[in-house]
């Protein structure tokens, strides 16, 4: 379960990018972050996987005040979620399968293992026969999924995607949330920061943010009409 309990955050002298929030994900949800450009989806994201730390308030996963882990508490929190966000891009220099193998090995699996994994990864996400391919070879939305795949090799408890289908195509979108909602369906919990209406309209859980404070945005009934 994810907590957030009066969150507030602010950058350096910046303004507020999350003002006082309260929120509770249950374990095994599907939950989308929405809301316009800046409204502070990405922050929220970050607080859970301690990328970012609150200024005030709470964040807790699993019952942890995570916002209090030291460096040497961090890695055993990240290692049960799966992070799909931009900036972690695929290597270049490594194959495919390479780079959904990388975090086994960087934990210490062997290698045999960690290929076999990986190769299941893959294989979940429908890429097995693009394995030996070079990532720059792959369309968009193929990278996409093979970072999915990178994200669940450690079989998380949790995924954190950060507009996950952002610049795809409408086939190659759904293909990638096809993948995540899959993850969804074996009990892990997943949040999901889009600002993808067409799929919002099948959320069945959107928090809304506007201007860093929690609002109660449109339903994913009122998006039907419009997606
Ligand atoms: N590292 C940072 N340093 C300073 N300000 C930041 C930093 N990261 C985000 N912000 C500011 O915090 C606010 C929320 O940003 P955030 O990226 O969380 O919004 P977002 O809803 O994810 O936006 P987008 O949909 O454009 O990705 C914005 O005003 C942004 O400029």
């Amino acid at each position: 379960m994810i907590e957030f309990r009066h969150v507030s955050k602010q950058y350096g002298r910046g303004s507020s990018a999350l003002t006082d929030i309260d929120l509770t994900i249950g374990k095994g949800e599907l939950a989308f972050l929405s809301g316009p450009s800046g409204a502070g989806k990405s922050t929220l994201l970050k607080m859970i996987a301690v990328m970012e730390r609150p200024t005030s308030g709470t964040v807790s996963v699993n019952g942890q005040d995570v916002g209090r882990l030291n460096a040497s508490g961090l890695p055993y929190l990240r290692r049960n979620l799966g992070l799909i966000f931009q900036q972690q891009s695929l290597l270049n220099d490594r194959s495919v399968l390479s780079n959904v193998m990388l975090p086994l090995l960087v934990i210490g699996t062997a290698g045999a293992e960690a290929e076999k994994r990986a190769r299941a990864a893959l294989d979940k996400v429908g890429l097995l026969d693009k394995a030996t391919s070079d990532p720059m070879a792959l369309s968009g939305g193929e990278q996409q999924r093979v970072s999915i795949a990178r994200a669940i090799v450690n079989r998380p408890q949790i995924i954190l995607a950060d507009e996950p289908t952002a610049n795809l195509d409408r086939a190659s979108a759904r293909k990638v949330m096809d993948a995540l909602k899959a993850f969804h369906g074996v009990g892990v919990t997943c949040v999901i920061a889009t600002h993808d209406d067409n799929i919002l309209a099948s959320a069945s859980r959107i928090v809304y943010l506007e201007h860093g404070r929690l609002v109660d945005g449109p339903s994913s009934d009122s998006l039907q009409g419009a997606a």
